[in-house]
């Protein structure tokens, strides 16, 4: 039945849990009426229903800070690292204790007198689908604990821990102690009948752990959540151009032999007209002054073939005498003012120096390693600037010889072994 309630207001304490258990009872429900109490209904109920100043609701303001007080405490672990997983199993318990439609999901089957003479809850029914305890699992069975390494379903589970399912889940949580009052989850596809009443399953909507609860959030990390590590990191390039064929052969080939070809034609060319032309030239020499060339005097003579007529010869002959002529003049000069070439060499070299006075050394491995503007410094510094120092990529590492190991008892009873640096008498030392 919509808008009906079978729970109400706080009854009594419970004395296993020290909770406040509420009073069975069928009032329709009421709008809360309080400005801080709707805030509150709002940040934690969120999505799952209508949150307006004057929606009825089935709880009261007390019954939502306990509540509010009870998802805030360990639970907060989860919220941290991933708030889809956070926000369905508030959506669990915020469905069953503020849902206006409370009646057509939840059966209360025992209850406890009070000495006010009260009907205190003590066992309820709760219908829910199996897909939203499949989503509320899947959505939060990877999430790690802020210390890393462990998945926070072991601790949620209770005893169960790594063999934890979502029906396991549930039942735990279910247990008069954590919860105040037995839960009996119940699991239906569709309408059930129960006597003479008509129970509709819960199932609202399960928010994946790869999306942002709020517009603005940000979505549970590839750590904590499988589905998000699905999400592209890497740009996607555009396909590589098709490669250019000429008769079957790689374009480029084709084109580079052409070059090749013709440079080795234009070479062979290049040298066999400038034989020709030499011979020519040296023939028409010898008939005219072949008798005035002497042996001494340009160096490029052969014994047996006279080349000092060739042009290329005679150009390099005169380029030669030139830079002798440049040479013996410099040579002369500096050696005729030996002080004044000392002191100008000593001045340039002094102000050539002068960069060593802006000179430090540089240790930083990431100032040494990587640009200032690179895309790799600028990823770190987002990086360092959006986690907390754990995460950073500066880590100590601590190890111990010997020691005893670490013995826990958490709260939900479970006895835990740790190594033996967790000693806090060790670390704190
Ligand atoms: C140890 C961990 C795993 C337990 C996690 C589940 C906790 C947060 C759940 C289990 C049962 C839940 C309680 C069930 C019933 C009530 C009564 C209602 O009037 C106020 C909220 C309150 C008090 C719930 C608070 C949250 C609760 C305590």
């Amino acid at each position: 039945e919509t808008g009906q309630c079978v729970m109400n207001t706080e009854c009594g304490v419970d004395p296993v849990t020290n909770l406040k258990a509420p009073c069975a009872s069928s009032v329709p429900a009421k709008p809360l009426r309080n400005e801080t109490s709707v805030k509150l209904l709002h940040q934690l109920c969120g999505k799952a229903f209508k949150t307006d100043f004057d929606s009825p609701v089935c709880c009261d303001e007390y019954q939502l800070s306990s509540l509010g007080d009870q998802l805030k405490g360990p639970l907060a672990l989860l919220l941290q690292r991933c708030p889809s997983c956070f926000t369905n199993l508030a959506n669990l318990f915020c469905m069953m204790t503020c849902s206006p439609d409370q009646s057509s999901f939840i059966q209360v089957t025992k209850t406890n007198e009070t000495s006010q003479g009260k009907e205190m809850v003590t066992e309820i029914s709760y219908y829910i689908t199996d897909a939203f305890s499949v989503g509320l699992y899947a959505n939060c069975e990877n999430v790690q604990l802020p210390s890393g390494n462990i998945r926070a379903i072991i601790v949620l589970c209770g005893k169960w821990g790594d063999k934890c399912t979502p029906r396991h889940w549930l039942e735990f949580m279910g247990t008069h102690d954590p919860s105040p009052f037995q839960i009996n989850f119940k699991y239906y596809e569709g309408p059930v009948h129960v006597g003479n009443q008509t129970y509709l399953p819960m199932d609202t909507h399960i928010i994946p752990c790869s999306q942002a609860v709020t517009p603005r959030g940000e979505a549970c990390s590839c750590v904590d959540c499988p589905a998000s590590c699905d999400t592209p990191m890497f740009p996607t390039f555009p396909p590589p151009p098709l490669e250019w064929h000429v008769w079957g052969i790689p374009g480029m080939w084709v084109v580079m032999s052409f070059v090749f070809i013709a440079t080795v034609i234009a070479v062979v060319i290049g040298f066999v007209l400038s034989t020709l032309l030499g011979k020519r030239e040296e023939d028409t020499d010898n008939l005219l002054d072949s008798s005035e060339v002497t042996p001494q005097e340009e160096g490029a003579v052969h014994p047996f073939h006279d080349y000092s007529n060739n042009t290329l010869v005679k150009v390099g002959v005169y380029l030669e005498s030139r830079l002798e002529d440049c040479f013996v003049y410099m040579g002369t000069c500096c050696a005729s003012h030996p002080v004044l070439v000392l002191f100008c060499g000593a001045v340039l070299v002094a102000v050539f120096s002068c960069g060593l006075l802006l000179f430090t050394v540089m240790s930083d491995p990431v100032e040494l390693w990587s640009a200032k503007q690179s895309e790799a410094r600028k990823e770190r510094d987002y990086f360092n600037s959006h986690f907390q120092p754990f995460y950073r990529t500066e880590q100590m590492i601590i190890t111990r010889v010997g020691g005893e190991p670490i013995r826990y008892i958490t709260p939900t009873n479970q006895n835990l072994t740790f190594g033996p640096i967790f000693d806090k008498k060790f670390l704190h030392e």
